[in-house]
This record gives C-alpha cells, sequence and structure tokens, in this order.
C-alpha cells in the first residue's frame, strides 16, 4: 500500500513521467560531484569489516563498522569485552589490516598500502600510547632520549635537526607536565610519569591522529584523571586528534563525543555540549543517538528490544517528524 500523498508533477495512479536525457545527465553528474563519505574527516571507516579465522574457526570482530572522526576531535570508543574496539585501533595503528570495506586516515588508504607505505604511516601518521605503561617507553633510554627516538628513526642527521629534536622533545615533555623527569628513565618515573612521556613519544613526529588503547587502564583513578587532562592539553593546545578506547567512565564522560561499539558495529553515540540556563549557569548536556548506518540501518538498544520483545520483525512506520517501530503484532 501507498500512503504517499498525491502530488501535483505525479496524481495519484498516474504513472510518474519519463525523465529527460538532460534530467537524467543532472543526476549523473550530481552523484559524481557528491563529495565522498568522510571526505571531511581525518578519519573514515566505511562497511569495514576485519574477520580473523584460527583452526578452521570465523570470528568476525568488525562487522561493517562505520566511523569518521573530524580534524581535532577529541573522542572516546566504549563497547563490552569483544566488541572490536582494539581490533578497530590496531586497523588505525597500521598494525593490523581489515578484511574488507574502506579505512582512510589522513587520506592515506589502509588498505592499499605498501609495506614500505605502512612503516612510514606508522612512523609519521599515527602515535599510539598502550595501556601498559612499560611497552610505550624503552627502559634503558631517559624520557627525553624516548621522545626524539621516533624523530631520529624518521630520517636526517646534522647539528641542527639534532637541537631541533632536542627542542622539541623538551617542548613537548614541559607541555606534558614531565619537563622535571626529562634525564629519567622510566624506571624512575611513576606509573602516571610514564603514560605522560608516552604521549610525547606518541607526538614526537607530529602525527595526524593519536591513538591510546586503554591509556588509565594499569592506574589509580586519581592518576588516570591526570592523564585525561594530559590528552586534553595536547588536544587544545597542539590541535591533535586524539581517540580513546576506554572502559573508565570518567573518561568517556568527559569528551565531546563518545562512540559506543557492540558487535563489530558502531551502535550509538552520546554528544556532549556546554549549556547555559537564563541565570548564566554551566552544565553539560548530554544526548544519546542510535546510529544510522549509509543504507538505513538503525541498531536499537538491546534494552528497547528485551522491554518490548522485539525479535526478528519490526513495524515500521513513516510519521510527519518521525518513525515508528513496533513489535510484530501476533496473529490469534
Ligand atoms: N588475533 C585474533 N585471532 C582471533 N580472534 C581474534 C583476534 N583478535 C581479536 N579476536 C576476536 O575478535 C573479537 C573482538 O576482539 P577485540 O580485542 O577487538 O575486542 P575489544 O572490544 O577490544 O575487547 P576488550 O575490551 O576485552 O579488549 C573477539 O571475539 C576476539 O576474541
Amino acid at each position: 500500500m501507498n500512503d504517499q500523498p498525491a502530488t501535483e508533477s505525479t496524481p495519484a495512479g498516474s504513472t510518474p513521467a519519463e525523465p529527460t536525457l538532460a534530467e537524467l545527465r543532472g543526476r549523473v553528474s550530481a552523484e559524481r560531484d557528491r563529495p565522498a563519505y568522510g571526505h571531511d574527516a581525518v578519519i573514515a571507516c566505511d562497511r569495514l569489516v576485519r574477520i580473523f579465522s584460527s583452526d578452521g574457526v570465523e570470528v568476525q570482530a568488525l562487522q561493517g563498522l562505520d566511523l569518521t572522526v573530524p580534524q581535532g576531535e577529541l573522542m572516546a570508543l566504549v563497547g563490552a569485552s569483544g566488541s572490536g574496539k582494539s581490533t578497530l585501533l590496531q586497523i588505525l595503528a597500521g598494525l593490523d589490516v581489515p578484511t574488507a570495506g574502506k579505512a582512510t586516515v589522513a587520506g592515506r588508504d589502509l588498505l592499499a598500502m605498501s609495506g614500505k607505505d605502512r612503516l612510514a604511516y606508522r612512523r609519521e601518521v599515527v602515535g599510539f600510547v598502550w595501556q601498559q605503561t612499560a611497552r610505550n617507553l624503552l627502559p634503558f633510554l631517559t624520557a627525553r632520549q624516548n621522545v626524539t627516538l621516533p624523530m631520529q628513526l624518521s630520517g636526517g642527521s646534522g647539528g641542527k635537526l639534532r637541537r631541533a629534536r632536542a627542542a622539541r622533545s623538551g617542548e613537548l615533555l614541559d607541555l606534558l607536565g614531565v619537563g622535571h623527569a626529562m634525564d629519567r628513565r622510566p624506571d624512575q618515573l611513576s606509573g602516571g610519569e610514564q603514560q605522560r612521556v608516552a604521549i610525547a613519544v606518541a607526538l614526537a613526529n607530529q602525527p595526524s591522529v593519536l591513538l591510546a588503547d586503554e591509556p588509565t587502564g594499569e592506574l589509580d583513578s586519581e592518576t588516570g584523571a591526570q592523564i585525561f587532562e594530559a590528552f586534553r592539553t595536547v588536544n587544545r593546545e597542539l590541535g591533535a586528534t586524539v581517540v580513546i578506547v576506554t572502559h573508565d567512565l570518567m573518561v568517556a564522560g568527559e569528551v565531546r563525543r563518545t562512540v559506543a561499539i557492540r558487535d563489530g558495529r558502531t551502535s550509538s553515540e552520546v554528544l556532549r555540549r556546554l549549556a547555559t540556563d537564563e541565570h548564566g549557569a554551566e552544565s553539560v548536556e548530554e544526548r544519546e543517538y542510535a546510529m544510522l548506518d549509509r543504507t538505513g540501518r538503525v541498531q536499537l538498544p538491546k534494552q528497547f528490544l528485551e522491554a518490548l520483545g522485539m525479535e526478528h520483525r519490526v513495524e515500521v512506520s513513516l510519521e510527519p517528524d518521525h518513525v515508528g517501530v513496533w513489535p510484530e503484532q501476533q496473529e490469534d
């Protein structure tokens, strides 16, 4: 049944007029000129799939995940254990390759890079902070030497370059509040100090994106808050785009956008903004959205499905300003 109101151009019961050649050409060129998905984002994942196979068993860690991250955003990725967060981060870090779909970071196509490109990508385009504080730093180097190393590996030599690298290491460590510990080795630093040095290491080559996998996971809540503040500082002061995978509700609640991953897909997003009431008092306003993928699929929250016993099929209807979704009517 068609409930669409009849319009003047296609009166009810009549066949719509065939498009003219000029109209068809116009449609083709409009389609061609339409900006590509994620064209203005620094990270764009389009129907990303990652399947692991071991001993004949396939695990679909990512099942068509869509995500765009604009330049300069500080955002968090959350989700239950096994939902695919680390798999996504490993792909974005250039440490793993997707099975299908598209993923670009700062214009690099993550499915089409050669081994050499991938190495350069890991050194220059992304910075990574791991959960395990010890994994981020070389134990026999001082904090300053750890920060200088990625710059040295990127090539170039000479006194001028050496001085510029030493200056940048010092500036980054100062910005992160660990300038006083520049000449100490990791075993002479607290866990929180080590993570701050790790952020400086990850930023040494001015990457387009800073990725962090549970960076506060090994720290107590007070130190964790300081580390999160360090991410906020580099986002604000250096304009770094930061993506943090976290279970830490404090971290997830402090960013403007938190994206939840469920079963290998982005399922919902919480957006926060600062609202000012009529007395000038400021408060954070939170709104939760379900994700709508590019083919029109929406993943409804599990608790909604359970509350109304929705399974397999639902009825949908288009209303003037919303879409209604009802449980399937049971036949008597
Ligand atoms: N190398 C691998 N081989 C086989 N299966 C894998 C591999 N890596 C991840 N998986 C599987 O892929 C799914 C997603 O794992 P992933 O580590 O991305 O989840 P996660 O959301 O990061 O979980 P956690 O919060 O526990 O770290 C899981 O079912 C996991 O068992």
